[in-house]
């Protein structure tokens, strides 16, 4: 079953409670937490104190999302204020095994990001310890930018490895994805979508889950 992560990069700040009340409400299973550090990517969100506030208002998946430079420094910090789902990029982390072992045997499912530019064959012996890939179809940092058309067959590659080793994977896309390209990146393999623009927009929350969810 494909699921939706709602990224909360997108949301009205000013009113953070109600708006993921109503994600929630509206059945997304995940609600996607974009952490960004200024140095990974040119730009600076938020930390464990939004991921916090969150967890208090909502049981669904918390995915986090980190677009931080060595994210081992602060695994223990997102762990203590409730991620479920931590997913490091391998342009970040040096030591990206030794990572993902200590997220899992914390009891917390670990993901590996892979920014547009770096090759599914990373992966080759990565996938056997992951309980998810996200395929960046932006380059990482902001919201609202346009899906890169590529991104397609690399979804496709990590499927098709993910099937050789009869491995149950998430395969998590992320960034310009809509209503209008989300058949073709289900079909190409994804079974967990990230949006942001295209579920806080307008404030049509429900209405734009609906209209998503019904491509699914
Ligand atoms: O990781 C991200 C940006 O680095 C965000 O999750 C992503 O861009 C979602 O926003 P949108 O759906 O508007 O593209
Ligand atoms: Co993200």
């Amino acid at each position: 079953m494909v699921k939706l992560s709602p990224s909360i990069l997108s949301a009205d700040f000013r009113k953070l409670e109600e708006q993921i009340r109503r994600v929630d409400k509206a059945g997304a299973e995940f609600i996607h937490i974009d952490v960004m550090d200024g140095q990974f990517v040119p730009n600076i969100s938020f930390g464990c104190p939004i991921l916090k506030a969150v967890k208090g208002v909502t049981d669904k998946v918390l995915d986090v999302h980190l677009m931080i430079e060595e994210p081992d420094r602060f695994i223990d910090d997102f762990i203590a204020a409730g991620a479920d789902l931590i997913t490091i990029h391998y342009e970040a982390d040096k030591h990206i095994d030794r990572t993902i072992n200590y997220i899992k045997s914390n009891g917390v499912k670990a993901g590996i990001a892979l920014n547009p530019g770096t090759p599914v064959s990373v992966l080759k012996n990565l996938i056997n310890i992951v309980d998810m890939v996200l395929i960046m179809s932006v380059n990482p940092g902001f919201g609202g930018q346009k899906f890169i058309p590529y991104t397609i067959d690399k979804l496709s590659e990590l499927k098709e490895m993910a099937e050789e080793r009869n491995k149950d994977l998430l395969i998590q896309v992320d960034g310009g994805v809509g209503i209008d390209n989300a058949a073709e990146i289900i079909e190409a393999g994804a079974n967990v979508l990230v949006a942001g623009s295209a579920v806080f927009k307008d404030d049509k929350i429900e209405e734009n889950i609906a209209a998503m969810k019904g491509v699914f």
